[in-house]
């Protein structure tokens, strides 16, 4: 054990089996959760022009004065103008003029808008309109064309997470189409002949068997992480079958991830599988708990000459040491191969009740807040690794450093948001 690398040393060494994934021309509409390669720039001013922001009369601020009555001579819904060859006189004159629409400044000289609730109309054939306001200032309820971005300004950076809004700002200067990172593909292979489908019933499942609760929760946590699962496969803990999985997997992933199997029994096969397909061992054992057999492989060689082959990750199989290094491994990982800052959304919070590390490894713990301000954790009772169950209402993981010593209640640690749930994996 005082071999083995801390987390610390150990995550740079697993980021240095991946590389950024080549960029892809998607529609707007799936771009979200997307990591954006090109910048997207404004096409034209944005605001276009100058901007009513009221409902209201367009008028000029010079030609105001308390209790004048103007004439009013035309109207400009949203998207409209003004008739061709409406005449009209700017310092006797106004026009009714909608939220969003153009103020035709350049035509007119209108330069600003009083909101119909400051307005009294008296309607008829030639209606009229005078402003209760204490005056009327240039500018007044208009949004000026270019105020929030300029024709070819730069207005999403590259190496962006495209959110929700992001697509609206897109969609606003036109950019039906974006430059996105590929998605990594994901090959998932579980191990281990213990296991039996999910949807095995009771009264088929021998009480030594149990079932396969990493592969569904794989699945979920490489989609919330933004990849392609290309499949999600069990093998048998048979050296042939073993070797097979992984030669294929390799061909037809950017990332293998292995869950079972990694540890030193008799049928822990990948860790001795891969240096016969062409692979060296990056990582093979962390202090850590859970998550201490972890393990990674990159192809063998110079990586520059084969950037895009994929790179290994086993995962130990205890489901709860599956969860641990898929947040701290896996995902820093994809993170790269995305593009983004592998660094990881990591927060300060503070204990809430005291608690017990390992003494001799670094900790990961499954926690949830307590109190509203979400800044105190509470560590949930630890279970070992072997099962989930606990883990039921945690909200991340908190890093508790290896010591001999109690953590009293209001010590500051590390907080790791666990991951969400993605729309996608309702269709695997
Ligand atoms: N002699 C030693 N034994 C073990 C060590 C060690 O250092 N020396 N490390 C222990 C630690 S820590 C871990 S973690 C486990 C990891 O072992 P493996 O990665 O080889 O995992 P397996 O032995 O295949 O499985 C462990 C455990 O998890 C269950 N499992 C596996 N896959 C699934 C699945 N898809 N769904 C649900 N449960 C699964 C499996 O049945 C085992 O109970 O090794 C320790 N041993
Ligand atoms: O590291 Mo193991 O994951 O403690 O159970």
């Amino acid at each position: 054990m005082a071999d083995l690398p801390d987390y610390s040393q150990a995550l740079p060494e697993a980021l240095s089996c991946c590389n950024p994934l080549e960029a892809e021309h998607v529609a707007l509409p799936k771009a979200a959760a997307r990591v954006l390669r090109e910048a997207v720039t404004a096409d034209r001013d944005q605001p276009p022009f100058d901007r009513s922001a009221m409902d209201g009369f367009a008028l000029r601020a010079d030609a105001w004065a308390a209790e004048k009555d103007f004439r009013v001579v035309g109207s400009i819904p949203a998207g409209g103008t003004l008739p061709d060859g409406l005449e009209l006189d700017p310092q006797a004159d106004v026009v009714r003029i909608a939220t969003g629409a153009a103020v035709p400044r350049d035509t007119t000289g209108f330069d600003a808008v009083v909101q119909i609730e400051k307005a009294q109309v008296t309607e008829g054939d030639s209606p009229t309109v005078r402003f209760t306001v204490e005056g009327v200032k240039p500018g007044m309820n208009i949004h000026q064309r270019g105020a929030d971005a300029t024709a070819g300004q730069e207005i999403i950076p590259a190496g962006t997470m495209l959110r929700p809004h992001h697509l609206g700002i897109a969609a606003a200067v036109g950019a039906g189409q974006v430059s996105v990172t590929r998605k990594p593909r994901v090959v998932i292979l579980s191990s281990g002949d213990e296991l039996r489908p999910i949807d095995t019933p009771l009264a088929e499942l021998e009480p030594q068997q149990i079932r396969n609760s990493n592969g569904p929760m794989l699945v979920a946590l490489l989609y919330a992480m933004g990849c392609e699962v290309v499949r999600q496969e069990h093998v048998v803990d048979e050296a042939q079958a073993v070797t097979e999985a992984c030669t294929q997997a390799v061909a037809d992933a950017d990332l293998v991830i292995t869950s079972g199997g990694v540890s030193v029994g008799q049928r822990d096969l990948f860790p001795a599988t891969w240096p016969t397909l062409g692979y060296e061992t990056v990582l093979h054992g962390v202090k850590m708990q859970p998550g201490k057999p972890v393990f990674v492989a990159k192809p063998q060689g110079d990586r520059s000459a084969k950037p895009q082959a994929a790179c290994v990750i086993g995962l130990p199989g205890n489901p709860v040491s599956v969860l641990a290094t898929a947040h701290l491994f896996a995902w820093p990982m994809v993170r790269r191969m995305l593009g983004l800052d592998p660094v990881l959304p990591w927060r300060r919070v503070w204990l809430s009740t005291p608690t017990k590390p390992n003494a001799r490894r670094e900790a990961f713990r499954a926690a949830r807040f307590v109190g509203e301000t979400r800044e105190q954790v509470e560590v949930l009772p630890w279970q070992g690794s072997g099962d989930l169950s606990h883990t039921a209402t945690a909200e991340g993981w908190v890093r508790l450093p290896a010591s001999n010593t109690e953590l009293h209640a209001g010590t500051p640690l590390m907080f790791l948001p666990l991951l969400g749930g993605y729309s996608d994996t309702a269709a695997h």
